[in-house]
C-alpha cells in the first residue's frame, strides 16, 4: 500500500485555512496555492539522494552534501494543477514540466483526458505529478496511468486537499505512488465535491465561476 504523508508543518495548516475561505479572492487564492505547493515539496523531496562534493569556505576546504544530480518533472493536472508549478520550480528550477490535461465529465464524474504533452526523458525521471484537489480520485488515478505508459516509474502526488475516498482509489490502483498532501478532509458531497474542501480549485485559481 503507498505511503499517505500529511503535513501538518503549522505554516501549511494555516495557509490551508485561509484558501479554504470563501472571501479569499483570487490574487491571494493563486499566491497562497504556490506557497503551499512549494512547502509540500520541502516534504515530498525529503527522500532526493545527496553525495558528498568538495568546497572551499572562506576558512577552508571541507566535504559537504549536494543533491546528485536526479532527474525531476512537475506534471500538473490541468486547470487547477497549474497554480502549483511555479512555486515548485522555485525550489528545483532545473526540472523540467509536463502537462496532462483533464477535467471531469460534471454529471458522471469521470475524468476525461485531452491532452498529454511530457518531456521526452520522462520514463528517466522521478514525477511530482500535482493537482490542488483530490476528490474522487479518478483524475489522478487515470493521470498516474498516462505517465506510466509513457514509461515512468518514480511517481509522487502532490495534492492540497485530498478526500478519503480518492486517496482510497489511488493506492488501489496505484499501490507504488507515495501521496503528499495538507489535509485528508471529511469526504465527498452529492456533487462529488470534497467537504469540507475549498470549492472549485480551477475556478477559484483562473476566476472562471
Ligand atoms: O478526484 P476527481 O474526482 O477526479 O476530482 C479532482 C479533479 O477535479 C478538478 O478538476 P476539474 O475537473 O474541475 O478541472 P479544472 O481543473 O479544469 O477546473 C481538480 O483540479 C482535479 O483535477
Ligand atoms: O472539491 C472539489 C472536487 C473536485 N474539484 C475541485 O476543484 N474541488
Ligand atoms: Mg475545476
Amino acid at each position: 500500500m503507498s505511503e499517505v504523508i500529511e503535513v501538518k508543518h503549522p505554516l501549511v495548516q494555516h495557509k490551508l485555512t485561509m484558501i479554504r475561505n470563501e472571501a479569499v479572492g483570487t490574487k491571494d487564492f493563486r499566491t497562497l496555492v504556490d506557497e503551499l505547493a512549494m512547502l509540500l515539496t520541502y516534504e515530498a523531496s525529503a527522500d532526493l539522494p545527496l553525495e558528498t562534493v568538495p568546497v572551499k569556505t572562506p576558512v577552508q576546504e571541507t566535504k559537504a552534501a549536494s543533491l546528485a544530480g536526479k532527474k525531476l518533472a512537475v506534471v500538473p493536472i490541468l486547470r487547477a494543477g497549474l497554480g502549483m508549478v511555479d512555486g515548485i520550480l522555485q525550489l528545483i528550477p532545473a526540472a523540467k514540466v509536463g502537462h496532462i490535461g483533464m477535467y471531469r465529465n460534471e454529471a458522471t464524474l469521470e475524468p476525461v483526458e485531452y491532452f498529454v504533452k511530457l518531456p521526452e526523458d520522462i520514463a528517466q525521471r522521478e514525477v511530482l505529478l500535482v493537482d490542488p484537489m483530490l476528490a474522487t480520485g479518478g483524475s489522478a488515478k487515470d493521470a498516474i496511468s498516462a505517465l506510466k505508459l509513457r514509461g515512468a516509474t518514480q511517481i509522487k502526488l502532490i495534492t492540497l486537499v485530498s478526500a478519503p475516498e480518492g486517496i482510497q482509489a489511488v493506492q488501489e490502483a496505484h499501490p507504488d505512488v507515495t501521496i503528499v498532501t495538507a489535509s485528508i478532509d471529511e469526504g465527498l458531497n452529492d456533487e462529488g465535491y470534497i467537504v469540507p474542501g475549498l470549492g472549485d480549485a480551477g475556478d477559484r485559481l483562473f476566476g472562471t465561476h
